[in-house]
């Protein structure tokens, strides 16, 4: 394998691997080998997910979003985010506003210095007030689908919520038959303000709390105002410390001109040589 040109990107503490792919350069079929091996903290760039731009024939650019464990999503909101920086720092887009496909549907962006904003795809599978047992304990959950799949639960203070053994209570939830056979990413929250949120989230395909989801700080924000909780502009305040601020239209049926807006950073740029993936794969491989 050739060297690979990269960026290492962070989208408010969200961490990812992004790669020019128009010339072919990463083969899509069997990437999962590739993708697992680079995001291995380490052993290699490490992050919690890979991003090829791809070429498209109607939009600006594709992309292909792949977890940290080689598994495809649908979507990732900070990670189009750094997508989108990504495509105007690299003059794949000249214009600062652009529009891009995912498997989730078409993503408006738009870029100003470090600042991006997205419009989402219309949220939907809303399912409000589900019981769910766990062990030995009944929880409140909300679920809605922002891209991916996602539950809500809230915590009754800052203190509960730091509180919370995110990887044990999320890893069950993820798992669990209401949610299958997708799964789900898991988020935690405590309500700060009249639009102001703290989330902790447990993250599908990287099966552990980042240190922010975007598609879920959306999924917090959307159910806190339909629970009555909050306004619009939600600002959620994340695991890293940094806020992502969600823009929406509450109507009584729905949830429209949803966007997501926040800082992308460049981390560094750099080449992946191949001797690190092959020493990678050897081990994962024993
Ligand atoms: N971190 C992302 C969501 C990435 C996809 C997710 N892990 C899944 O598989 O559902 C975000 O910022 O939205």
């Amino acid at each position: 394998m050739e060297r690979i040109p990269f960026l290492k990107m962070t989208g408010s503490g969200n961490d990812f691997i992004l790669i020019d792919n128009r010339t072919g350069l990463v083969p899509l079929e069997g990437c999962k080998d590739f993708v697992k091996a680079v995001c291995r903290r380490k052993l290699s760039a490490g992050a919690d997910g890979v991003i090829l731009i791809e070429n498209d024939a109607e939009c600006d650019f594709a992309w292909r979003f792949y977890n940290a464990d080689g598994s495809e999503a649908e979507m990732c909101g900070n990670g189009a985010r750094c997508a989108a920086r990504f495509a105007h720092l690299r003059g794949i887009v000249s214009r600062p506003s652009m529009i891009f496909r995912t498997l989730a549907g078409k993503i408006q962006a738009h870029v100003d210095g470090l600042r991006v904003r997205v419009q989402m795809t219309p949220p939907h599978g809303y399912r409000p007030n589900l019981n769910v047992v766990i062990e030995d304990q009944t929880l409140r959950v909300h679920a809605i689908n922002t891209g991916v799949p996602h539950v809500v639960l809230f915590a009754d203070s800052p203190k509960t919520l730091s509180q919370w053994d995110v990887f044990a209570v999320g890893r069950s939830l993820r798992y669990h038959s209401l949610f299958a056979p997708a799964g789900t990413n898991v988020n935690f929250v405590a309500v700060l303000g009249p639009s102001q949120l703290k989330i902790r989230t447990y993250e599908r395909g990287v099966e552990d709390e980042t240190l922010a989801c975007g598609t879920g700080s959306i999924a917090a924000a959307l159910i806190a105002a339909a629970q009555g909780l909050v306004q619009p502009p939600v600002h959620v305040e994340t695991q890293s410390g940094e806020t992502l601020v969600i823009h929406f239209h509450q109507t009584e049926e729905a949830f429209d001109e949803v966007f997501l807006e926040g800082d992308a950073r460049v981390v560094y740029e750099g080449l992946l040589w191949s001797e690190t993936l092959g020493s990678v794969r050897e081990k994962q491989d024993r």
